[in-house]
């Protein structure tokens, strides 16, 4: 069978119109990633979030008034995902590149759902799950092991924390959410996933690389690594 590539450009999305401020600004806002509150202040974290994303929304689209109404991300990512297609084409790569978003439109989590190409080589069970294995990727010491769904996939990478789904409970669970000790399987540092997370037949964790600008893409096209992944991420 031919080799399909799939290849994911995240983003963290932007408004698109004047409508959208105030409800971007609470995803934002609402993401402990973003603001952090310690202890049982946590729980304030939505209701902050209404209240912030409401009171800024009036100079925010101002801003976003004065350059055409709303942010231009979604745009530069849509023809950065057309610029790799052409060029990995051009190479004679059968590729298909999506964009997800984080704050926004199209938020990952949906693409995810969609990608049906990018999930191809994970043998899901009847209940949509199949078996996880996070690893390290020097040692290959098995770290964790789980179920994850479509779900859990999409916040593995919005996220890069490990993050499975609960068979007993039948929600997604991030490893460390209450210790505080994730599974991070990208490290800036090293500038390299130090994770291995992988599925049967499926392997996460062959892609070393946070491609960030269309320019270092380029530099990787042909190189064994992109064609050995199933998904690239950005
Ligand atoms: C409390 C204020 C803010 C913090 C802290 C903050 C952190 C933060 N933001 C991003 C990514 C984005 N922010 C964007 C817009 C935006 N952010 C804030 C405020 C805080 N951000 C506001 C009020 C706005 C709206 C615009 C404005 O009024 O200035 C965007 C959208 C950009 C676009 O193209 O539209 C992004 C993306 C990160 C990653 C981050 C902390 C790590
Ligand atoms: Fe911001």
């Amino acid at each position: 069978m031919e080799e399909k590539i799939g290849v994911l450009l995240l983003n963290l999305g932007g408004p698109e119109t004047l409508k959208d401020v105030q409800p971007f600004l609470y995803n934002l806002f609402a993401d402990p990633d973003i603001i952090q509150l310690p202890g049982l202040f946590k729980l304030l974290q939505w209701p902050l979030a209404k209240l912030t994303s409401v009171l800024r929304a009036p100079k925010s689209e101002k801003g976003y008034a004065a350059i055409g109404g709303g942010s231009p991300l979604r745009k530069i990512t849509d023809e950065q995902a057309n610029a790799l297609r052409m060029a990995l084409e051009a190479k004679n790569v059968n590729v298909s590149v999506y964009v997800g978003m984080r704050y926004w439109y199209p938020f990952t989590e949906e693409v995810i759902e969609q990608v049906d190409t990018l999930l191809d080589g994970i043998k899901w069970d009847d209940k949509g799950l199949a078996m996880a294995i996070a690893q390290n990727v020097d040692t290959g010491a098995i770290l964790m092991q789980g179920f994850v769904n479509k779900g859990a996939l999409a916040t593995i990478i919005t996220s890069r924390k490990a993050t499975f789904f609960s068979r007993s409970r039948a929600t997604l669970w991030t490893k460390g959410e209450t210790s505080n000790n994730f599974i991070n399987i990208y490290d800036k540092r090293r500038n390299k996933l130090c994770v291995q997370f992988s599925w049967r037949g499926f392997l996460l964790g062959h892609v070393r690389l946070l491609l960030v600008k269309l320019l270092e893409i380029q530099e990787q096209i042909g190189s064994s690594n992109i064609k050995m992944s199933n998904l690239v991420l950005i």
